[in-house]
C-alpha cells in the first residue's frame, strides 16, 4: 500500500476547477437526493460545541459505495466578532481507501469548502434564477464572498455585481481583492433593491436580509447561518419564498433560518435535478445552503484524481 500523500492549499487550489467540479457535483447532488445507500451514505453532521472559542467542530462522513469514495471532513467554525482577522471556517479532509481503510490522503478543506459551496449556490441560481438575469448582490465580503463572486463571474454573464458587508474597509478590500466589476454599497437594502440573484455569506446570527427590499421573483442563496438558532434571512422573506434545501434532514437539524421561522421546505436540489421536483423560477426563491460531506467526497477524489495525473 502506498504512503498516504498531503496535499495543501496551494495545490489544492491548483488542482480544483469549477469546469470539472460543477458537473461532478450535480450528479452528487442527484445521486444524494435518490436515496439510495449504495450511491451515498452521509449522516446528517454532527457537531462538538467549542464553548470556549466560541466555536464548532463537525464532522462530516460520506461513503459513496458504487464510486468507491470514502471520506471524512473535520471542520472547525467560529462565531467571530466582526472585522476579526481569524478565518471563521478551518478544515481538513481525509480520503479513505474503502476495501482496506488505509488513508490513501489528507487534504486542505479550507479551499475545499470555498469553493464546492461557491460551486453549490451556482448550481442553485442556473436552476432557479430567472431567465435573463442581470444583477447579483453578495451580502458578506469574507472567503466565501470572494469564491461565489469567481464562479458567478464565470459561470454567469451579470450586468452588475453588487457587494456588501458592514464594515467599509470590507469592502474596499473585497473590490482590490476580486479583479473584476463590482460596486461597493453602504447598506444591505441598497445591495438587493432589484437584483435577481442574492448570496448572503455572512458570519451573522440575526436577520441581515428582509423581505421588503427584494424584488420579487429573485433567486437568494443563503450560505451563512448553520446553527439552528442562527438566522441571516428573515420570517416573511423565508415564509414567502419557495425554499430549497441541500439536505431536508441537515436543514431540520441546523438551520435556524428554516427552524425557527417555520417555512416549509419545498425540495433538496438534488430532487430537481432528478426530475422529481419543480424549478420555481418566476417565485421568490430561496436555496438554504448547510453544506454536505458529499460535496467534499467528490472534491477531494477530483483532486486526488489530478494529483495522480500529474505526478
Ligand atoms: N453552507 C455552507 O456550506 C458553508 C457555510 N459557511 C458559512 O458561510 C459564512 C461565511 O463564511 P466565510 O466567508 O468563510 O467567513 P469569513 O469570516 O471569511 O467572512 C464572513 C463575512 O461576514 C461578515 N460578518 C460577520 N458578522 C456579521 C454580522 N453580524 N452581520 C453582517 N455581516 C457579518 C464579515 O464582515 C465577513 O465579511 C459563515 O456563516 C460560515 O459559517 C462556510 C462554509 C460552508
Ligand atoms: O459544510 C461545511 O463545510 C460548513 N458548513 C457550515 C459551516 C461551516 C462549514
Amino acid at each position: 500500500m502506498d504512503p498516504p500523500v498531503v496535499i495543501w492549499e496551494q495545490e489544492v487550489r491548483s488542482l480544483l476547477h469549477y469546469r470539472d467540479l460543477i458537473p461532478s457535483l450535480e450528479v452528487a447532488l442527484g445521486k444524494f437526493s435518490s436515496r439510495d445507500s449504495a450511491e451515498v451514505i452521509q449522516p446528517v453532521r454532527s457537531t462538538i460545541p467549542l464553548q470556549k472559542h466560541s466555536g464548532f467542530m463537525g464532522l462530516m462522513p460520506t461513503y459513496m459505495e458504487r464510486d468507491g469514495i470514502l471520506t471524512t471532513k473535520f471542520v472547525c467554525f467560529y462565531k467571530r466578532q466582526e472585522g476579526s482577522a481569524l478565518p471563521a471556517v478551518q478544515a481538513s479532509v481525509v480520503l479513505l481507501d474503502p476495501e482496506n481503510g488505509n488513508l490513501k490522503a489528507v487534504m486542505d478543506g479550507e479551499v475545499i469548502t470555498a469553493t464546492r459551496t461557491a460551486a453549490v449556490s451556482a448550481i442553485s441560481a442556473k436552476l432557479l434564477m430567472r431567465p435573463g438575469a442581470e444583477v447579483l448582490a453578495i451580502l458578506g465580503t469574507g472567503k466565501q464572498a470572494q469564491s461565489h463572486y469567481t464562479v458567478f463571474t464565470e459561470m454567469f454573464s451579470f450586468k452588475e455585481v453588487r457587494v456588501w458587508s458592514r464594515m467599509r474597509e470590507g469592502v474596499e478590500r473585497f473590490i482590490q481583492s476580486v479583479g473584476g466589476p463590482v460596486k461597493g454599497c453602504a447598506s444591505v437594502e441598497e445591495a438587493v433593491r432589484g437584483a435577481d440573484v442574492i448570496v448572503t455569506v455572512t458570519g451573522s446570527t440575526e436577520p441581515v436580509l428582509y423581505s421588503q427590499w427584494i424584488t420579487p421573483g429573485a433567486h437568494v442563496a443563503a450560505v451563512g447561518a448553520c446553527r439552528p438558532d442562527w438566522r441571516e434571512l428573515d420570517d416573511v422573506l423565508m415564509k414567502d419564498a419557495i425554499v430549497y434545501v441541500d439536505s431536508r434532514e441537515g436543514a431540520m437539524t441546523e438551520s435556524g433560518d428554516i427552524i425557527l421561522s417555520g417555512a416549509e421546505v419545498f425540495a433538496e436540489l438534488g430532487d430537481v435535478i432528478n426530475g422529481s421536483k419543480a424549478a420555481h423560477r418566476e417565485r421568490t426563491t430561496v436555496f438554504k445552503s448547510l453544506g454536505m460531506g458529499v460535496e467534499d467526497a467528490v472534491s477531494a477524489q477530483l483532486v486526488f484524481d489530478q494529483w495522480k495525473d500529474k505526478k
